[in-house]
């Protein structure tokens, strides 16, 4: 009847023959009524039909030199049919699809050289790939069939797609040579044992619902994209770490317990989709933010979307960054600050236009950072004392209990902490550290700016309170010289000397990627050099090594360049004067306006100052000058304090406030400000310019050189430091690094030693401090 049939289309059409041709459906009607009924007898038999097929075929295509019209796809879903052998001579198939049905048998494919896609899915098949290879099959589709046994493919060596899911396969066998094979999936087999694609390119893979128990196998799937093993019983992501393109990993169900698992997939950085669901690690304690932080570059987990929330709180969670800590660390102490009863502390209370002046050393440990500010601090003793911390550590030998530092049991640092003593606190090396407000309110009670040294978390917590020290960064650049030191100290173990080395790194880090971070950056591996620039360095901040450069050199060029700047010579306005009048004494005699450096360095920033205004500029400096009078007469402390807060204030603009508002003097509460504003006259920070750059460790010691080899460097040293210091870039604001002269100790600050009970006469929003709470 088959036979019949075919040729009945044959001869009705020729060039379409039994191939499902464009003349089907004439030819069906040619058809008697007799062979109908056969034909539809067949059918409930399950046997394929001419008929049938003429009726399932699409897409019409040419085909053959010929040139014929036929029908390239033939798709037959939920037919029952069990023989489709007609088919044999529908050789011009590019397309099957017979899903769903009773086929057992598909060697009729074996006469499909041409097919490219087939699709004999939920059938009977049992014979694996039972047929004559078709030269072009791609995309295969075997699933939910009855095979047991795969058998070399080599034959196939074009497949691109192959479906073997819901079958009893075993193991994987005979892909080795379907080097085009880019899909595979094997979901719900019997596999035990991941084998046998090493040398495939596969970019997605599913072995989902088979019997694996480890993650084995896939080491050399450099190309995988998409894989899912869901439903196993693997306990360990090992086995993943090298496939650095996946993009989406499914292990639903399985039995992963523990967390630290993701370390595997940790450096895969393309993956964004993971699911766990259903293992037993979901159980754990913070299991998801875990998740999220050891891997974060997840946008989904366990098919949820992960959010920037979360992203965030997991780092700020496990790894927070250094600002995180510190603001954290400086909270704790601000709360329990305020948990106390208010003490004034008046010596270091911020005014508007100047922070009580302190200079911080930082650097890793050993970097030799507390002798010299030891040393600073005996030299340069009418300027800075050393301010002492507190640590739990044992006192080395020859230190002393007060001096270097307070030694206090855990137990008492706890209860400071609690008491809001500390101003920032930091855990090192298994002890606690930390600064009191009580070391620095004795320092600066005696009229001196406070010199201490920590490590670069507690410069970060620092930053976070009204202080606004200079922070100096002493780094070492020779790293075998430095562990040498430590070495030599013989106070640490191998341990700590290599978590101090690797400390540089970070500090470097910090001042590469933050600018105006550190004010100011001096390689410490020579001790006396170090010393003798950090003294250099200091005293461009007081203004001292400008006021010797004054006197030491014969003025011509000097005085010639003020004078072609100085179209004429105004005196200093009253309110400098008498804010100069105020001074303490080493104070005065650096900001003495009679003084020539100082008349100098007026003239020459009127120079700089006047010719490059513009009308916006100018509007602004009279906006701040007329907030700054509102200020000082007690109308808008708020707007004032606001104005400063953020920028802190250099010398140009308080010299431009002086000179442009008289009246200063005229408000004794303000004699603190005039005074302050004298004093902060510009030192040479943009002269130490290369010293603030951020650090390059390999090029730090040619890049730094001594204050005083730039000076002479530079052929405009002051013009420039002027420039900078008057350029909206010195108001301190990220990528700012110019912070130049440390802050006067105003007048009044040298109040005797014992707890001044007077309340502050402008009080700080930031200081919180209510007298009538004073103990
Ligand atoms: N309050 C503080 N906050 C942060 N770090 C601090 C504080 N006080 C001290 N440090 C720093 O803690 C580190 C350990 O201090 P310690 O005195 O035990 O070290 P050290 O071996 O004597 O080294 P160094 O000579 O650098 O002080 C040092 O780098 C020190 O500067």
């Amino acid at each position: 009847m088959k036979e019949t049939t075919s040729q009945q289309f044959s001869s009705a059409s020729p060039s379409c023959c039994p191939q499902g041709s464009v003349a089907d459906a004439p030819l069906a009607e040619a058809l008697s009524c007799s062979e109908l009924e056969e034909s539809r007898e067949m059918e409930k038999n399950g046997v394929l039909t001419a008929e049938l097929v003429s009726s399932c075929v699409t897409q019409l295509g040419r085909f053959g030199t010929g040139l014929q019209h036929l029908y390239h796809h033939l798709s037959l879903p939920s037919h029952n049919l069990c023989d489709i052998s007609v088919l044999c001579k529908y050789v011009h198939l590019q397309k099957l699809e017979v899903p769903h049905n009773k086929i057992k048998d598909l060697s009729c494919v074996s006469n499909m050289p041409y097919l490219v896609i087939l699709d004999a899915s939920h059938n009977e098949i049992s014979n694996f790939f039972g047929f004559q290879p078709p030269k072009n099959l791609k995309e295969v589709n075997f699933s939910h069939n009855r095979m047991t046994k795969m058998k070399d493919l080599s034959a196939y060596s074009s497949l691109s797609k192959l479906d073997l899911d819901y079958n009893s396969f075993k193991e994987i066998i005979g892909l080795e040579q379907c080097c085009k094979l880019t899909h595979l999936s094997l979901a719900n087999n019997k596999i035990s044992r991941i084998s046998g694609l090493d040398s495939l390119l596969l970019t997605h893979l599913s072995l989902r619902g088979n019997q694996l128990e480890r993650i084995e196998g896939l080491e050399n799937l450099r190309s995988l994209q998409v894989l899912d093993l869901s439903l196993n019983r693997i306990t360990s992501l090992s086995g993943l770490q090298n496939l650095h393109l996946l993009g989406s990993i499914n292990l639903e169900k399985n039995l992963i317990t523990e967390i630290q698992e993701c370390k595997h997939i940790h450096d895969l950085l393309l993956l964004r989709d993971l699911n766990l669901l259903g293992n037993p690690v979901q159980e754990q304690q913070d299991y998801r933010l875990s998740v999220v932080f050891l891997l974060q570059h997840l946008t989904v987990l366990d098919q949820e979307k992960v959010t920037p929330e979360e992203k965030v709180s997991s780092v700020n969670k496990y790894d927070p960054p250094m600002d995180v800590v510190a603001a954290r660390n400086h909270m704790t102490h601000l709360v329990y600050q305020l948990m106390q009863p208010q003490i004034l502390y008046d010596s270091t209370l911020p005014s508007a236009d100047s922070p009580y002046p302190m200079l911080v050393l930082t650097g890793p440990q050993g970097c030799g950072k507390r002798e010299l500010a030891h040393r600073l601090c005996q030299e340069l003793s009418e300027y800075f004392a050393y301010g002492t911390c507190h640590t739990t550590r044992g006192p080395y030998f020859g230190e002393e209990n007060g001096i270097d530092y307070h030694f206090v049991s855990e137990e008492d640092f706890q209860h400071m902490i609690h008491m809001g003593k500390f101003i920032q606190t930091m855990p090192y090396g298994g002890h606690s550290y930390g600064l009191t407000r009580d070391a620095i309110e004795d320092v600066a009670r005696e009229g001196l700016a406070c010199c201490v040294h920590m490590e670069l978390e507690g410069v970060f917590s620092l930053k976070n309170s009204y202080f606004e020290p200079r922070f100096i960064l002493l780094i070492p650049t020779q790293v075998e010289k430095y562990k040498g030191h430590l070495k030599s100290r013989g106070l640490y173990t191998p341990a700590q000397i290599d978590i101090a080395v690797s400390r540089i790194e970070l500090y470097a880090n910090t001042n590469r990627q933050r600018p105006g971070f550190f004010d100011n950056v001096i390689p410490s591996d020579d001790w006396e050099e170090a010393y003798q620039t950090l003294k250099q360095v200091v005293k461009e901040y007081l203004l001292l090594a400008d006021q010797e450069g004054e006197n030491n050199r014969a003025s011509p060029d000097n005085t010639s360049t003020a004078s072609s700047h100085e179209p004429e010579e105004k005196p200093p306005s009253p309110s400098s004067r008498s804010g100069s009048r105020t001074l303490t004494s080493h104070s005065a005699k650096t900001l003495d306006p009679s003084d020539s450096s100082y008349r100098n360095y007026f003239t020459k920033i009127q120079a700089e100052l006047s010719p490059q205004k513009n009308t916006a500029e100018l509007a602004s400096i009279r906006r701040r000058e007329q907030l700054v009078r509102e200020a000082i007469v007690g109308k808008s402390p708020g707007v004032y304090s606001q104005l400063f807060k953020s920028s802190p204030q250099t010398a140009p603009s308080s010299l431009q406030h002086h000179d442009a508002g008289t009246h200063f003097s005229e408000d004794s509460s303000s004699d603190e400000s005039c005074a302050s504003s004298a004093l902060s006259v510009p030192s040479s920070a943009g002269a130490l310019s290369g010293l603030v750059e951020p650090l390059d460790i390999s090029l730090l010691g040619h890049a730094l050189e001594t204050p005083k080899d730039q000076n002479h460097n530079d052929p405009h040293p002051d013009t420039d430091r002027l420039a900078a210091v008057v350029s909206p870039s010195s108001d301190r604001r990220p990528g700012s690094n110019i912070k130049p002269v440390l802050p006067p100790i105003p007048t009044g600050r040298k109040t005797p030693a014992a707890p001044s009970p007077a309340p502050s006469p402008r009080p700080s929003p930031k200081a919180a401090v209510t007298e009538g709470d004073k103990r």
